[in-house]
């Protein structure tokens, strides 16, 4: 969190030199704006001071329960805010943070204090130190204000089928997997895709707090996205979307307040390379999207040639059948601009054009003289100085419901989509779409923002896939297939009996990863709505992520049941606990006292357990795992937790991030260690069958970037 202003000029570290100082000034950067009146004149110093601007840090409180997102929210609102009130700092009055006010129940933050002030002042380090933890978790997720935009117009419902297009690395997913699981079982589905393998696993990273088993993660190229086989039977039956996210990669101009970067390399050659792929994705976009489904197509440039022209260039294809959306009464209190409906084209060769028949610029970079009639005002273009965010466009296209014949696209574009509907798809590619590979290589600024470099690599990525349409998919060594399990494996019927799950919880979406198909260390579940989906498609489909592990292999545990519940999977098999009479229900009740004893302490001993309703209910149970249900007392629904019952000793399996978060928010214990451990002084691991909080193991392992991000550094 920092208060450089726009005189101090911060250094980059990208040059093989070292360190090298970047001045927030670019002469070809101020000329191309103000010749394309983005602002009117008179407002241009004030938009151009604010883009120089350090941007403040904004954050959202995240999470797939709501319920459990509004507590966060009331302990920050009133354990936290009301001290960071009033406060001074050298003469001048520090702000609180504030709620960005467009956000629906104030979820969404922003901060606009110096780092010295954080350190010094202990009401504010104490705010430091709770942001900390909640981040740790997941429940806070740094995203910058203009990022949070295009899932909130997308209005997904929780029965929805969600793609996003360019997913990495994850802020908007999270979003759209969040409003997914607005209920407690949803059967919405939330596609991820992103051409960067590296960028992807990211993603993976990013969204693993969300545990949700309704989510895939794939690896494509956008703009030949494949389609999705669902049905067995039917060789036409494909999944279309309710809601499709393009938010593609761009120059990311509009980053210019934190990714200083682009005031040393911002050159219209970006926006002009990037334009058709742009164009491609976007059109891709609109065939998967259902009749009547709704479409956001977003960059974080302000460039027009990016942004309008991209949109009228599909509106006009689409004709009839996609129309842009007036949002002009969504998000009340966000302050946007209408979409432009005049622009100037520039060449590389930094000359301005008149027509397409120079310097091979597409003719969908000009204006055509339709826009208005396009409904091209109703795009809209968030700027710096409006509300203190970064740039940004967005636009929500509709598509009209389905008429007589289909809703392919008129002109140039219905050539391709004809292609694209018959199962040659990957086979034509529009060649007008390839990136020009020449491009230099743009700056990757920490979040969603991307580069000519990975629209590059997308296009050389495309290469093998083409050529290997018909063969399988290559996978990566370490990225094992999906084999579902079938419903009637004995390590199923194990697990039904001993954790006496019910009927209604399906056996039939549980998966293993590893050639064999044999269940060796884990068993994931996924939604059985994407059952099909991954079955189908295994082999034309690049699926890298699906499912949460519901159960992990304990070798001691042979004879009995040795598939303990995986943090990850509690909440989901919690719900389908069967509790008629005579069940041996594995479920335990305590209250706030004991979950503190556990909280505090490793394997305490039964003998050393006072609470003894507690211990005559762990008595009445074999060793094993255990849902350990505990009791608020607020008359709020319990928290669940998965507890370890050993031979003499029980334990809380939670990571210790968790247990330092439950400790900071319900105990109020604000002096856990950095590391949030247990104390150890009762810790007596000589139980053989004791374990650890399972979480650790994984069976295919991740390649998750584990470098610096956004959730690990808040501030
Ligand atoms: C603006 S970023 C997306 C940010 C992301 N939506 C978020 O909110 O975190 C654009 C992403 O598009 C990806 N990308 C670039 N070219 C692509 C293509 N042809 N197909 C799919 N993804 C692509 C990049 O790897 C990058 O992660």
């Amino acid at each position: 969190m920092g208060r450089r202003g726009r005189n101090d000029h911060p250094r980059s570290r990208d040059q093989p030199g070292g360190w090298v100082e970047i001045r927030k000034e670019n002469a070809a950067f101020e000329e191309y704006y103000r010749a394309q009146n983005i602002v009117p004149e008179p407002e241009w110093n004030t938009f151009y001071d604010a883009c120089r601007e350090t941007l403040p840090v904004t954050f959202r409180i995240t999470g797939t329960s709501h319920h459990d997102a509004l507590q966060v929210r009331d302990t920050l609102v009133n354990e936290y805010v009301p001290f960071l009130k009033n406060i001074t700092w050298e003469g001048e009055e520090v702000q609180p943070p504030s709620q960005l006010p467009w956000y629906p129940d104030g979820l969404a933050w922003q901060i606009k204090v110096g780092k010295t002030v954080i350190r010094k002042s202990k009401p504010f380090a104490r705010f430091q130190r709770f942001l900390v933890v909640e981040t740790d978790v997941g429940n806070i997720s740094r995203q910058e204000a203009v990022s949070m935009i295009p899932p909130l117009l997308l209005d997904v419902q929780p029965d929805h089928a969600v793609i996003d297009l360019c997913a990495a690395p994850g802020s908007k997913t999270a979003q759209l997997i969040e409003a997914v699981h607005a209920v407690p079982e949803p059967t919405g589905i939330v596609v991820a895709n992103d051409s960067d393998h590296k960028r992807s696993h990211m993603l993976i990273h990013q969204v693993k707090r969300l545990n949700s088993p309704n989510l895939v993660v794939t690896n494509h190229d956008a703009q030949l996205f494949p389609r999705i086989r669902i049905d067995d039977h039917q060789q036409d039956s494909y999944l279309r979307y309710d809601r499709v996210l393009c938010d593609v990669p761009c120059s990311g101009d509009g980053t210019m307040r934190k990714n200083i970067n682009v005031w040393r390399d911002w050159s219209i050659h970006n926006a002009l390379s990037l334009h058709q792929t742009q164009i491609n994705i976007l059109n891709r976009g609109l065939h998967l999207l259902k009749p009547g489904g709704k479409l956001v197509y977003s960059t974080c440039s302000l460039n027009p040639i990016e942004n309008e022209a991209v949109v009228a260039h599909a509106v006009r294809e689409w004709r009839g059948k996609v129309r842009i959306v007036d949002c002009t009464e969504s998000l009340p209190g966000l302050v946007r601009r209408k979409g432009m409906t005049s622009w100037k084209v520039m060449g590389k060769d930094k000359q301005w054009k008149d027509d397409a028949a120079v310097d091979d610029i597409r003719a969908s970079c000009f204006v055509h003289g339709d826009e208005a009639e396009l409904g091209i005002e109703n795009c809209m273009r968030i700027y710096p100085h409006d509300q203190n965010t970064g740039g940004f466009f967005i636009t929500l296209l509709e598509k009209a419901a389905e008429t007589a014949g289909d809703a392919a696209p008129s002109g140039t574009l219905k050539r391709k989509a004809k292609l694209e509907d018959n199962d040659d798809e990957h086979a034509e590619s529009d060649k007008r779409a390839k990136p020009d590979e020449s491009d230099p290589v743009a700056t990757l600024p920490e979040e969603p923002t991307t580069s000519q470099a990975t629209a590059t690599a997308a296009a050389i990525d495309r290469q093998p896939l083409l050529a290997k349409k018909k063969e399988r998919l290559p996978r990566d060594a370490n990225e094992e297939p999906f084999k579902f399990l079938p419903p009637d494996h004995p390590a199923i019927e194990n697990c039904w009996s001993f954790y006496s799950i019910a009927d209604d919880f399906s056996r039939t979406s549980l998966l293993v990863r590893n050639a064999t198909g044999e269940p060796v260390r884990t068993i994931y579940y996924v939604h059985p709505r994407l059952q099909p989906v991954i079955a189908l498609n295994d082999t034309r489909v690049k699926f890298i992520h699906a499912g949460i592990k519901l159960f992990a292999y304990q070798k001691t545990l042979e004879g009995s049941c040795p598939w303990r519940v995986q943090s990850e999977g509690m909440t989901v098999l919690y719900r389908h606990i069967a509790r008629k009479p005579g069940d041996s229900v594995r479920v335990v009740r305590c209250g706030l006292d004991t979950l503190r004893t556990l909280c505090d302490f490793t394997f305490p001993k039964f003998n050393e357990l006072e609470d003894k309703e507690f211990l005559d209910q762990l008595l009445a149970l074999t060793e094993g795992c255990v849902f350990l249900e505990v009791d608020p007392g607020t008359g709020d629904k319990p928290i669940v937790f998965p507890m370890w019952r050993g031979r003499g000793s029980v334990n809380l399996m939670l990571p210790k991030q968790d247990t330092a978060e439950l400790l900071l928010r319900v105990f109020k214990v604000e002096n856990v260690g950095d590391d949030g451990k247990k104390k150890t002084e009762l810790t007596r691991l000589t139980e053989t069958t004791d374990i650890t909080p399972a979480d650790t193991e994984s069976e295919a392992p991740s390649t998750a970037d584990q470098t610096e991000t956004d959730l690990e550094i808040l501030i």
